[in-house]
C-alpha cells in the first residue's frame, strides 16, 4: 500500500480495464482471496488513520464494495472495542464473494446495527463501503442520507475504492445527489434539490482518504473527485502482474520544464515568443491589454529569450515600465516561421483577422481564450488546423470548460464537465493538436499520447489572468525547444505547483504566478 501520488509513476485504468484486471487476478486466486486482501488492507489503513477513534462506523453497500467493508469488519472487531457495521442490501442479490464475506462476518461475531452511531466526534472514523466502481445511479433515500452524514461529520472519512456515488472514470457525481447541511431545510431532507456541495460547510477540515484497490481511477483526480477523495492511497492487492498486463489509459502528469541553461546560450537560443491579443473598445473605454502583459511576463519568466507583443488595442501604451523587457511589434514585422505565437489572450473578436496568417505561417502556436472562440465558429480554421498537423507544425489549445463546449458544439460547460476525459479526447480528435482542458484536475492530451491528469494546483488559481499566464508559459517552453505535448504538460504542472507552494495567508495573483515560474 502506498500514497498514490507519491509513487514515481502513477497510472489510472478505466473501469472496464479495472474489471479486466480484477477478473484475471481472481481467476488465478482462490475464491474470496482478493476481497480478503482488500479487507485486511482496509483494516490496517483504518487503524493507521484513526488510531484513537472511539467509534468506527463501517457503512456497507449492496455489492462487492460492501464486501470489502465486511472483510475489514472481521479484522477490526478483534482489534477495536466499538465497531458499528451497517449494511444495505439483499442477501439474495449479493455477489458471491460479498455473500461469503457477509457470512464470514456473521460467523466471526460482527454485529450489524440498523442505524449509524448516535454521535460522531472528531477522531472517530467513518468508512464508506457503500458503492464502488459499480455505482450506476445517484444514491437515494437512506443511502444518500448516510453518505451525507459521513461527509458532514467531524470525524475522519475513508472511502473504500471510490467515494460512493462518484463516477470513477469521469470524476462526476452521479446526478441528483445533495450533500451536507444545505440539503436540510426546516428539518426536511431535500436530496438533490440544491446544488451538490462536496465539502461540509460545518466541518470543512474533515480528513478524507480514499483507499483504492488494484489501480488508480481517473475520477479520483479530476472534477468533483478531487475534493471527495481527499488523500488517495493505493493497494494493488498483490495483483501487480495483472495490473501491468493491461495498458493504462491515463497517467499522472509529472513533467518538468526543460529550459535552456547552457552557459554559452545567447538570447536567440532561448527562442522568441510573440503574444497576440489585448483588444480594446474605444467607445466603451475598455482595454484587455493586461491579459497580454500577463502572458508576456509568463513567457519572460518561463525562459523565452525575447518576447514581442502585438497589441490589438490601438490606444494601449506601447511600453510597460513594470516589464520593460517586453517589445511591442506588429506580427507583420516578425518572421513568423521563427517565433512561437501565443494568440488570443484578451483578443476579443478582433483577433480573428490575424488568425489565418498565424495558422499558415507560424510553426509553433498556442491558442487561448478568444482565439478558441474564433476557431469554434469557423470551419475553415478547423481545416487549417488539420493542415498544420499534416505539416508537423505544433499547435496547443488551452480551453476552459466553456470554451471547450463551444469548440465541441455542446450546450454549456456542464456538458463538458460531465465527462472531461471524453471531452479532451474528442477535442484532440477533431482539432488534431495538443489540448489542455483547464479546471479542477487539468487534462492534457495530444494525438497518439496517453492522457495526462494534472494533480498540482488549487482553487487559488481560479482568479483572472492565470489562464493567460499558462498560455504564455507554454509558449516559452515551446520556444526553447520542448515539443508541444511535453511543453503543455510541464507548464501545467509547474503553474499548479506555484499555487501549491504559495503561502496560504497571502493572496496569489496571476502576476505572482508568472514571476514564480
Ligand atoms: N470482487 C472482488 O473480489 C473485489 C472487489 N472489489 C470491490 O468491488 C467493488 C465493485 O463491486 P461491484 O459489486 O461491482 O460494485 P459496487 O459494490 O459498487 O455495487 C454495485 C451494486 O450496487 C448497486 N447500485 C449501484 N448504484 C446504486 C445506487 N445508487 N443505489 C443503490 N444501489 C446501487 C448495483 O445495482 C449493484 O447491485 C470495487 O469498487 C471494489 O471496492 C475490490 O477491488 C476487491 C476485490
Ligand atoms: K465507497
Amino acid at each position: 500500500m502506498h500514497r498514490f501520488l507519491s509513487a514515481p509513476v502513477a497510472v489510472c485504468h478505466s473501469i472496464e480495464a479495472t474489471r479486466l484486471i480484477e477478473a484475471t487476478a481472481m481467476a488465478d486466486l482462490p475464491p474470496r482471496a482478493l476481497m480478503q486482501r482488500a479487507g485486511q488492507s482496509l483494516a490496517r489503513f483504518a487503524l493507521a488513520v484513526a488510531p484513537h477513534a472511539r467509534t468506527i462506523w463501517i457503512a456497507c453497500g449492496p455489492g462487492n464494495n460492501g464486501g470489502d467493508g465486511m472483510e475489514a469488519a472481521i479484522h477490526l472487531r478483534r482489534l477495536h472495542p466499538n465497531v458499528v457495521v451497517t449494511w444495505f442490501g439483499d442477501m439474495r442479490q449479493l455477489p458471491s464473494e460479498a455473500k461469503q464475506a457477509l457470512e464470514a462476518a456473521m460467523e466471526a461475531g460482527v454485529t450489524f446495527a440498523i442505524q449509524p452511531p448516535d454521535s460522531l466526534r472528531p477522531g472517530d472514523l467513518c468508512i464508506d463501503a457503500l458503492l464502488g466502481i459499480g455505482a450506476n445511479r445517484a444514491p437515494k433515500g437512506k443511502m444518500n442520507e448516510w453518505l451525507q452524514l459521513m461527509r458532514s461529520a467531524p470525524s475522519d472519512l475513508i472511502s473504500v475504492d471510490v467515494p460512493s456515488g462518484l463516477d470513477a472514470e469521469s470524476g462526476v457525481l452521479l446526478p441528483n445527489m445533495g450533500f451536507g447541511e444545505t440539503t436540510m431545510m426546516a428539518g426536511i431532507l431535500l436530496p438533490g434539490a440544491l446544488p451538490d456541495i462536496t465539502r461540509s460547510v460545518k466541518h470543512p477540515q474533515q480528513r478524507r482518504y480514499t483507499l483504492t484497490f488494484l489501480s488508480g481511477k481517473p475520477g479520483l483526480l479530476t472534477g468533483e473527485g478531487i475534493d471527495l477523495a481527499g488523500e488517495i492511497w493505493l493497494d494493488p492487492l498483490g495483483a501487480e502482474t495483472w495490473v501491468r498486463a493491461v495498458q493504462p489509459e491515463w497517467t499522472v502528469n509529472r513533467s518538468k520544464p526543460k529550459r535552456v541553461v547552457d552557459h554559452h546560450a545567447h538570447k536567440g537560443a532561448r527562442g522568441d515568443v510573440v503574444i497576440v491579443g489585448g483588444a480594446g473598445d474605444a467607445q466603451k473605454d475598455h482595454s484587455m491589454a493586461g491579459a497580454c502583459t500577463l502572458a508576456g511576463a509568463a513567457a519572460l519568466h518561463g525562459g523565452a529569450g525575447r518576447v514581442y507583443m502585438h497589441l490589438l488595442d490601438a490606444r494601449a501604451p506601447r511600453n510597460n515600465p513594470l516589464q520593460p523587457e517586453l517589445m511591442y511589434r506588429s506580427i507583420r514585422d516578425l518572421d513568423l516561421q521563427k517565433v512561437t505565437a501565443v494568440c488570443g489572450c484578451g483578443g476579443g473578436d478582433a483577433v480573428g483577422t490575424l488568425i489565418p496568417d498565424l495558422f499558415t505561417d507560424c510553426k509553433q502556436l498556442v491558442l487561448d481564450a478568444d482565439a478558441l472562440n474564433v476557431v469554434a465558429t469557423d470551419a475553415a480554421l478547423r481545416t487549417l488546423l488539420q493542415y498544420r498537423a499534416q505539416m508537423g507544425w505544433q499547435t496547443v489549445m488551452t480551453p476552459h470548460p466553456l470554451e471547450a463546449a463551444r469548440l465541441l458544439g455542446r450546450k454549456d460547460a456542464a456538458e463538458v464537465q460531465a465527462n472531461r476525459l471524453q471531452a479532451v479526447r474528442e477535442l484532440v480528435d477533431v482539432f488534431e493538436c495538443v489540448v489542455v482542458l483547464k479546471g479542477s484536475g487539468t487534462l492534457i492530451a495530444g494525438p497518439g499520447m496517453p492522457c495526462h491528469i494534472n494533480v498540482t494546483g488549487n482553487s487559488r488559481l481560479a482568479t483572472a489572468g492565470t489562464g493567460d499566464v499558462l498560455a504564455g508559459f507554454i509558449g516559452a517552453l515551446m520556444a526553447q525547444g520542448m515539443p508541444a505535448f511535453e511543453a503543455a504538460c510541464a507548464a501545467v504542472r509547474r503553474h499548479g505547483e506555484v499555487a501549491d507552494e504559495w503561502p496560504t495567508a497571502t493572496q496569489l495573483t496571476a502576476l505572482d504566478v508568472a514571476h514564480r515560474l
